[in-house]
């Protein structure tokens, strides 16, 4: 049905290959590719996707994005593909459920994640930025040298534990990890086989749609069955086996959580400060037609943890491993962390507080969320290196789209809005909308986090859906990412990074919140390098970023094999000369 839609009339580049289209050169060509075509052919490019998808638009343009996300966002809908499989995966959670579904379950959740909320819980995530501090001290020589440590493991862990504790009040403790516990574990996998189930999603679909649950499973066991030896039902297998172990332990805990909350119904006294509670709180709150159903509430837990987990250790991967390439701007975070712990009043009764040197460990929340050059390094990280950097969106009935920038149409001539068939597949380019240098300026494909300190634009667009047209720049600084009144339509920052509109990230804060905590607590004790030593045939690793679903850093060849996610960096105890900047 998608290759059967009328041809779309807008300039872009020749098709790559026959089968995936310009998709293994997006690829392979990485964040530049992307950057590049979006240069050469402007805010909305024609290309071709794999196998039968046919043409697709890559679109950065900011008004068109705004029509996209916000204004006529029942058009450009979540691919049936993506909502059928997630459905799938993880139940009825947030991305499983589209229209008034999809509607219910955010008006209920969105309060969930108000700022109080992310107060409440940052002193669920400081314990772990801290035990995550001293497990890395602990692997460093006494002498102050530095030891090589691939600090992806320990940030994922770090993640999850922190989505577990934080979001669903689960007591997972990988980081410290004395006892194996599958739950986690399952949670844990789940993101690298889904991505390496990409070019599979399509039969799940089909399978999804076609039969009932009875075949389903049925087919499921048939397929999983031990006997049929290929590397891909190896995968299949341990899908399956992982889904199950995410089932039953969602289950398991919701079930706890309900029946705890059930005992103090009279009072509603605390259970904890978790979401989870939170949520299961605003529910029997709510007026009966509003109200969520168990299955629904078991979803989000599934889905919060997916949703959380892979993206925010990607962001904080990529801020450590920034400022291992920039000394000066990691000497710089270090100074004001400390002048920020310095400045804060001292607590002589919670003697908790203190570490060695009379240094308290932990910022309140509003200090840590306002201190300037941290939030210009996550922001400045957050906007070029989103860890999404496409999303898709299905057009379910043709439609014209205005943009704010002219592209050139396939015969040459001048678009000022595109004619979208039926069904054509959108691709959202978040990367090319945050480095547009019409909107971000001639350096927008630079990282520099100091760009954020004299904009008024800091604050702005925090969990606010502001239409296009109303946001002006405020008295004093030009606000980052508005050129001329226009801006990008989304909810951080005028960036696209967590999108826009009603479908824009709901965790936005809490990654902002865990991120900047764990990033404190490191970079105060610890100093961070590029790794320098030769191997014993004289390489250095270098480290790449590979553009899949999400950005996965590993190391080049001929140092490492190219493959293998990590971030092996040179850490060391952090000396009094790395403060200075
Ligand atoms: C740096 C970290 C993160 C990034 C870059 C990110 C980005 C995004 C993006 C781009 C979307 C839109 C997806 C779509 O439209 O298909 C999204 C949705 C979502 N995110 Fe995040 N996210 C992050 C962290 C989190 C965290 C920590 C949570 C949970 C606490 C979370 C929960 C969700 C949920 C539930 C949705 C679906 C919202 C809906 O469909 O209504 N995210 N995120």
């Amino acid at each position: 049905k998608l290759s059967r839609k009328p041809a779309i009339d807008l300039n872009g580049p020749k098709k790559d290959h026959w089968l995936t289209g310009n998709f293994s050169a997006m690829f392979r060509g990485g964040i530049d590719y992307c950057v590049e075509l979006v240069e050469q052919y402007g805010g909305a490019v024609k290309i071709f996707g794999p196998l039968d998808t046919g043409e697709l638009i890559l679109l950065s343009d900011p008004l068109a994005l705004y029509h996209v996300v916000v204004k006529d966002q029942h058009i450009f809908e979540e691919p049936d593909l993506f909502v059928v499989t997630n459905k799938a995966m993880f139940g009825e959670g947030l991305i499983a459920t589209v229209g008034e579904q999809h509607r219910r379950q955010r008006k209920l959740l969105n309060p969930v994640f108000s700022t109080s909320n992310m107060r409440a819980l940052l002193p669920t995530l400081q314990p772990i930025a801290r035990k995550l501090t001293s497990i890395l001290l602990a692997k460093l020589p006494d002498d102050g040298s530095h030891k090589e440590i691939d600090i992806l493991p320990w940030l994922s862990r770090s993640a999850l534990d922190g989505v577990c504790q934080a979001i669903l009040g689960y007591p997972s403790d990988t980081l410290g990890a004395t006892e194996y516990d599958e739950y986690p574990e399952a949670l844990q996998m789940m993101g690298p086989l889904i991505s390496r189930f990409l070019y599979f999603r399509p039969s799940v679909a089909t399978v999804m749609r076609n039969f009932s649950p009875y075949w389903r499973m049925k087919l499921v066991d048939w397929i999983t069955a031990p006997w049929i030896p290929t590397e891909i039902m190896k995968d299949v297998r341990e899908m399956r086996r992982i889904t199950e172990v995410m089932d039953h332990g969602s289950k398991k805990a919701f079930t706890e959580k309900k029946a705890a909350l059930e005992d103090s119904a009279t009072s509603f006294s605390s259970q904890g400060n978790d979401m989870m509670n939170i949520m299961l709180k605003a529910n029997s709150a709510s007026c009966s037609s509003e109200r969520l159903a168990d299955t629904e509430l078991l979803g989000q837990m599934n889905v919060m943890v997916f949703a959380g987990l892979d993206t925010t250790t990607s962001a904080l991967s990529r801020c450590i491993y920034l400022l291992a390439k920039n000394p000066l701007a990691q000497a710089r975070l270090r100074s004001e962390i400390r002048d920020a712990i310095r400045s804060m009043p001292l607590s002589q009764d919670d003697s908790s507080l203190f570490e060695h040197d009379n240094v308290p460990l932990h910022l309140s929340y509003d200090t840590l969320i306002n201190l300037p050059f941290l939030d210009g390094v996550v922001r400045e990280t957050l906007r070029l290196y989103p860890p999404f950097p496409h999303m898709a969106r299905v057009v379910n009935k043709a439609t014209t789209l205005p943009l704010h920038f002219p592209v050139r149409s396939s015969s040459g001539a001048e678009l000022s809005a595109i004619a979208i068939p039926e069904n054509t597949i959108v691709l959202i380019s978040i990367l090319a909308a945050n480095r547009n240098r019409a909107i971000w300026g001639d350096d927008a494909n630079e990282w520099k986090p100091e760009r954020w300190l004299s904009s008024t634009g800091r604050k702005d667009g925090q969990g606010v859906n502001v239409t296009f047209d109303s946001v002006e720049a405020g008295p004093s600084a030009p606000a980052l990412g508005v050129k001329d009144g226009v801006r990008y339509p989304g909810v951080y920052s005028n960036m696209m990074t967590f999108l826009g509109g009603s479908r824009s990230c709901i965790g936005f804060k809490f990654a902002e919140m865990e991120i900047k905590e764990i990033l404190a607590a490191l970079i105060l004790r610890l100093h961070f390098a590029l790794p320098a030593d030769p191997d014993a045939n004289g390489h250095i690793k270098e480290i790449e970023w590979k553009l899949k679903a999400f950005h996965t850093p590993v190391v080049k060849s001929p140092a490492g094999d190219g493959v293998t996610p990590q971030v092996p960096l040179n850490v060391r105890m952090v000396r009094e000369d790395d403060f200075a900047w």
